[in-house]
């Protein structure tokens, strides 16, 4: 292949992330040398990038990851909360927390429900086993093994996290062996996107392979501030080059595929004059198609974290300091078990917040660390643990909106975390069940003590309080441009994901989902774009105009 750049390509992609990787692969399968994709971002040569534990350097590093936060708002107390998102090849596939969870069943019949045919469970199955290559137990017809995602087990043995999920039990949540398989409800180690100690991006498996083998044309440091249209037709891009500092234009034959993540596809179609006529109207931007659901049914999984000092163990705070990380770095360069091949969450937890709930509607997060405040950045000094719990489906949304007409400036991002009642009650539920799984008798010879929030937090508005202070993004932006049936005035894209009223631009990433599954949201987005690949190459050659 010669990899040769041009002006005009069958199709551009825009971003290089969960869905991008994956969706400018498969179309240059069919479209040798044909296929351009664009990456705000730069290549993922850095071994943080590589190194699982790296996430914790990059996450916060304007040069791998998108530095945005929520607008300040009064359910959070006027905090700006941060949710980076990856801008590098791979986009958050390079910077995530490697934890692969599919969902629930109910997550994708419910889609299919809102009027989104072919979006049921049966259908998307083979979507997700297609990009899967599970290494370990599995079911044969649930799980996928000749993809180019390997999902591994935990190969890490902690004798912390082997006490908590025994104490589980003690709750009546029993130990789960495959959380992917029928059924999501119990504890068990997580599965990862981790192969031979090293991250599973789309970088490093899709989009090098399609580089190698199919001439894909790949372009970092390429931001898109713009789709070109020829009357409703989508005919290219406009892209900022900030190697040489210049303006550019590049053209597509068939399509214009944006798969720039839950944050910046809107903020493109709203630069394009795609979105509400009146939000366009702000910033005199011309107006291409009145879609008013650009930008809104944002949702996310808002988190909350509780923090225990432990004692007779080593945890990771220990191990990430001084002699014990040099040994640990030498295990993983020798390719044994060592924290640098971990993912920052250890244990799962699915369960159900009362019993007339027929399935999961909690997710929990257990690990031997703990952080100073609760916050993902320094570790405590003293051997720690901390669980985190979640709500599988909060009803609160947001939107993300532009700030002004220039490219370069972040849109305002607010996610209402909190907002509706029912996510209040459920978050107060959350921290007393992360409470009450690190006190089970299982992890009684650990002597916990609770750091954080500590003792003095009990009444139900305490908690609250406490919740609306220290909650943080678990990063699963999603919704903003969500598909739907005609009648949903809402909807951004049809159920082939084609923008309304538009030709030859479809959205695949995380954008599309009408409502967040009841997971870590990245093995959906990557089932969303095996999906779209085929439906597009399916409708380019029944010649279906798009
Ligand atoms: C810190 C973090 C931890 C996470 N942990 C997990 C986890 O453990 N498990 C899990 O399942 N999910 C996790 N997620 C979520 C998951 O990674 C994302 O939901 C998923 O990657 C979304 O895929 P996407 O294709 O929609 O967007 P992304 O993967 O974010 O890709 C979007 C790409 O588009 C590029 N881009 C944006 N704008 C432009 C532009 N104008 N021009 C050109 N390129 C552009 C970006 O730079 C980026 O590369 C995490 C996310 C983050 C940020």
């Amino acid at each position: 292949m010669k990899n040769k750049k041009k002006r005009k390509y069958d199709y551009i992609v825009v971003g290089s992330g969960a869905a991008g990787g994956i969706v400018s692969c498969r179309l240059s399968e069919q479209h040798p040398d044909s296929v351009c994709l664009l990456e705000a971002g730069s290549s993922n040569w850095h071994p943080y990038l590589n190194i699982p534990a790296g996430f914790i350097k990059v996450i916060f590093k304007p040069g791998f990851a998108w530095q945005f936060s929520t607008e300040a708002n009064a359910l959070t107390l006027d905090r700006n909360i941060p949710i980076p998102q990856g801008r590098v090849l791979g986009g958050s596939t390079s910077i995530n927390g490697l934890v692969y969870n599919r969902g629930l069943k109910s997550d994708y019949d419910n889609w299919s429900a809102l009027g989104n045919e072919g979006w049921d469970y049966k259908s998307v199955l083979p979507y997700f086993n297609k990009c899967e290559r599970r290494i370990g137990h599995a079911k044969n017809e649930t799980r996928g093994f000749d993809g180019l995602i390997s999902v591994t087990d935990s190969n890490w043995p902690d004798a912390v996290c082997d006490a908590f999920i025994e104490g589980a039990s003690e709750f009546g949540i029993s130990k789960n062996p495959d959380y992917n398989g029928t059924s999501q409800e119990g504890v068990g180690y997580f599965q990862r996107t981790i192969f031979s100690g090293k991250r599973v991006s789309t970088a490093n498996t899709y989009i090098k392979r399609a580089k190698k083998q199919f001439g894909l044309i790949v372009m970092t440091h390429s931001q898109v501030t713009k789709v070109l249209f020829d009357g409703n037709r989508a005919i290219g891009v406009e892209f900022f080059n900030s190697k040489s500092g210049s303006i550019e234009n590049i053209y597509a034959n068939k399509e214009v595929i944006l798969s720039a993540g839950a944050i910046n596809t809107p903020k493109i179609l709203n630069l394009s004059g795609i979105g509400g006529i009146k939000d366009l109207e702000k910033f005199n931007i011309t107006p291409v198609a009145d879609l008013p659901g650009v930008g809104k049914n944002l949702k996310d999984h808002y988190s909350i974290r509780i923090s225990n000092k432990i004692e007779n163990a080593v945890t990771i705070n220990e191990r990430a300091k001084g002699p014990r990380l040099a040994l640990e770095v030498l295990k993983w360069i020798v390719k044994k078990p060592s924290i640098l091949s971990l993912s920052p969450s250890v244990v799962h937890i699915f369960c159900r917040s009362n019993k007339e709930v027929q399935e999961p509607d909690l997710q929990g997060v257990f690990s031997p660390a703990s952080y100073r405040n609760g916050y993902v950045g320094v570790l405590d000094k003293y051997p720690g643990m901390t669980c985190g719990f979640w709500q599988h489906r909060p009803k609160s949304t947001g939107e993300v909106k532009l700030v002004s007409d220039d490219p370069f400036d972040a849109p305002a991002v607010q996610p209402n975390y909190l907002q509706h009642e029912e996510d209040q009650e459920k978050i107060i539920l959350c921290a007393k069940l992360a409470r009450k799984m690190m006190s089970s008798d299982a992890l009684a010879p650990y002597n916990p003590t609770e750091t954080f929030p500590g003792s003095k937090c009990q009444t139900d508005q305490q908690i609250l309080d406490f919740c609306r202070r220290y909650g943080v993004s678990s990063y699963h932006l999603c919704g903003t441009a969500k598909m739907g049936p005609s009648n949903d005035s809402m909807a951004v894209v049809d159920s082939r994901l084609r923008v309304k009223g538009i030709t030859s631009l479809r959205i695949v990433d995380a954008s599309v989902m009408p409502d967040i599954p009841s997971a870590n949201i990245c093995a959906a987005t990557m089932m969303i774009a095996e999906k779209a690949s085929d439906m597009i190459l399916e409708d380019s050659k029944r010649k279906i105009t798009v």
